[in-house]
């Protein structure tokens, strides 16, 4: 092949010593270019790893290939539980190990999230510069020291959603609201479609989660409520965020998002400028935590204008990684039904719900009881878990404020102040040594207590005895042999200072609306011929019996993709959704 390609460069320069010239400075310049992307920083820095195209090649890898691209690197490098991408003019650090993750995650003071905020928000939410100056004040303050916008928020979020009575009445108001979306749908699925209709699963599932939530956190005169339309502008907007993310002009590189984003924000604005967050004229208003997270906004002097687009990140918070997680959780359920197993994952789901949903007598009313819930469901549990692990590649991101001595089993691994280090939730969620040799494997019952006691593991990870009640906790000292995953392998949720505040509030509604739905549909392949409803499995009525599975298929996770939530499909998932009880399907009552 070299010779090849000498034979080929001494034709083309024979007799012609400017082209000569030009090569052998080109390659020159090359080689010494590739050689200057592998000088450390410092000795201890991570291992450099190298790419073709010195210092620009990881970008181009990373636009064209998304999140996939740093996990495969990640996996491709097992030997390496951190390692140096050079950038231009910078370093990035990726970590693949669990307990180096807890330790960046522990290193808060100097490897932070906070100063990324401002130029991020102003990006993805169009945010004016009057206001990115305010979000920069006391932007990242320590115990005692003045407190800006985004330590005031963070507070509020992080107490709002903390375990305790703000945060089950919420769970609480959050799943009725998801009762009532799905009842209104089970009318109108009964009235005008004879109880059954074909849906592509995703957008069938997001349309709940967003009005649910919508009117949950922010009232009955919530914009998607007064605007139906804006639905598939928010959803515009969640889909271009990505490119919005890389900033380069969006209203002609994102146009569809960029469009769907200023909708939104002119119809929150005109929401909070009539006051409709504020209990009066006979509303309740939104959610509490809304009211002071406006209130919170405005007393730092935000303007409306941009306490509107403050908003919108935390409806698209509330609404995308739920509709998405319960995607999978449905698909995989109605999928392992359609397998024609019958002792599929579904029955197991159905019978483990009997315990926390009760059926009245005589009016056969259902009622769920989200204590049992929580406390009584360990298989549905384990399948929320395993959905996440499977199909969320989401990373943590950290800027480098002050140069950092990071500990490890190999280390230390210097970090270089300016830098950016990233924690690859998808290197990790891939790694057979964490999760055994069945790491590519969906495996619903993975996160069952019994079988994380079970776990095999192909390495020794070294972890502190603190480390093991949470990632976010103090420092410690000693070794031992962890025979479940690292705590902070699973990164769904991300963790640390940036740990998901809403995980706790997610967990608890996804579960509960995972066990409405199951209540209330059956839900196969969808129907390709013209045959009538008898014709389905379990289909009760008269008419031809014959029986017959449609199958579902389970498309890829999209990994193409800036992974700033949750995965997609790749490609549609449409199916034939149909009312169980087609009688007279019942509303399903929530209570404690
Ligand atoms: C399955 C559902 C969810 C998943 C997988 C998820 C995941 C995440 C992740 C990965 C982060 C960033 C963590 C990091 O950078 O380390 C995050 C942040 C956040 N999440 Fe969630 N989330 C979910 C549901 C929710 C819900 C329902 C809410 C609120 C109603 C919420 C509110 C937030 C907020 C406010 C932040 C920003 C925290 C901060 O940096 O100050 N999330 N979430």
């Amino acid at each position: 092949m070299a010779a090849l390609l000498l034979g080929f460069v001494t034709d083309i320069t024979a007799g012609n010593n400017t082209a000569v010239a030009t090569i052998a400075i080109l390659l020159t310049s090359y080689v010494l270019l590739y050689r200057w992307q592998l000088v450390k920083a410092d000795p201890d820095e991570p291992p450099i790893i190298p790419s073709a195209v010195p210092f620009v090649g990881h970008l181009l890898g990373m636009a064209l290939q998304g999140g996939r691209y740093v996990k495969n690197l990640g996996l491709r490098h097992p030997d390496k539980p951190i390692f140096t991408l050079p950038v231009p003019r910078s370093r990035m650090y990726v970590v693949t190990d669990p307990s180096l993750a807890a330790a960046v995650q522990r290193a808060s003071k100097t490897l932070s999230f906070t100063p990324l905020v401002p130029d991020i928000t102003q990006r993805v939410l169009g945010l004016d510069g009057d206001t990115v100056a305010i979000v920069r004040q006391h932007i990242d303050p320590e115990p005692g020291e003045a407190r800006g916008f985004l330590a005031d928020i963070h507070d509020l979020v992080y107490s709002y959603f903390g375990p305790g009575e703000a945060l089950s009445e919420l769970s609480l108001g959050a799943v009725r609201e998801l009762a009532r979306e799905v009842e209104g749908y089970v009318g109108r699925l009964q009235r005008e479609k004879g109880g059954e209709e074909t849906v592509d699963l995703l957008q069938w599932i997001r349309h709940f989660v967003a009005m649910a939530t919508a009117n949950l956190l922010y009232g009955e005169e919530n914009p998607l409520a007064l605007h139906p339309e804006l639905e598939s502008a928010f959803w515009d907007f969640d889909h271009g965020l990505g490119s919005l993310l890389m900033g380069v002009f969006p209203s002609i590189t994102a146009g569809k998002a960029y469009r769907g984003r200023e909708a939104l924000a002119a119809a929150l604005e005109e929401y909070l400028l009539h006051n409709r967050h504020l209990p009066g004229d006979g509303r309740k208003g939104a959610s509490l935590i809304v009211q002071k997270r406006v209130a919170i906004a405005l007393q730092h002097g935000w303007t409306l204008r941009a306490t509107a687009r403050s908003e919108l990140s935390f409806l698209f918070a509330g609404i995308v990684n739920t509709a998405t997680t319960t995607f999978w959780m449905v698909l995989y359920l109605f999928a392992s039904a359609s397998s024609g197993d019958t002792d599929n994952l579904l029955s197991t789901i159905r019978s483990e719900l009997s315990s926390s949903l009760t059926f009245d007598t005589p009016t056969g009313t259902p009622t769920l009881s989200m204590d049992k819930l929580r406390t009584s469901s360990p298989a549905l549990q384990s399948l929320f878990r395993e959905c996440l692990r499977q199909n969320s590649d989401t990373y943590s991101t950290r800027l480098v404020k002050s140069a950092t001595t990071l500990p490890g089993p190999a280390g230390p691994y210097h970090l270089a102040a300016s830098s950016v280090v990233q924690i690859s939730g998808g290197t990790m969620h891939a790694d057979p040594r964490i999760w055994g040799a069945d790491v590519g494997a969906f495996k619903p019952s993975r996160f069952l207590p019994q079988n994380q006691q079970q776990q095999p593991k192909m390495t020794t990870t070294t972890t502190t005895p603190n480390q093991e009640r949470g990632p976010e906790t103090g420092t410690g000292t000693g070794t031992r042999t962890s025979l479940t995953p690292h705590p902070a392998s699973f990164r769904a949720f991300g963790g640390g200072k940036t740990h998901c505040p809403g995980r706790h509030f997610a967990s608890t509604t996804i579960q509960a609306f995972v066990a409405l739905l199951v209540t209330h549909f059956d839900i196969t392949g969808q129907r390709h011929d013209n045959t009538g409803p008898q014709d389905d499995n379990n289909s009760g009525g008269g008419g031809r019996t014959r029986t017959r599975t449609r199958k579902i298929p389970v498309p890829e996770k999209e990994d193409g993709v800036l992974p700033v939530h949750v995965l997609e499909p790749k490609g549609e998932v449409r199916v034939t959704v149909r009312l169980r009880n087609r009688g007279g399907a019942r509303g399903v009552a929530v209570v404690n």
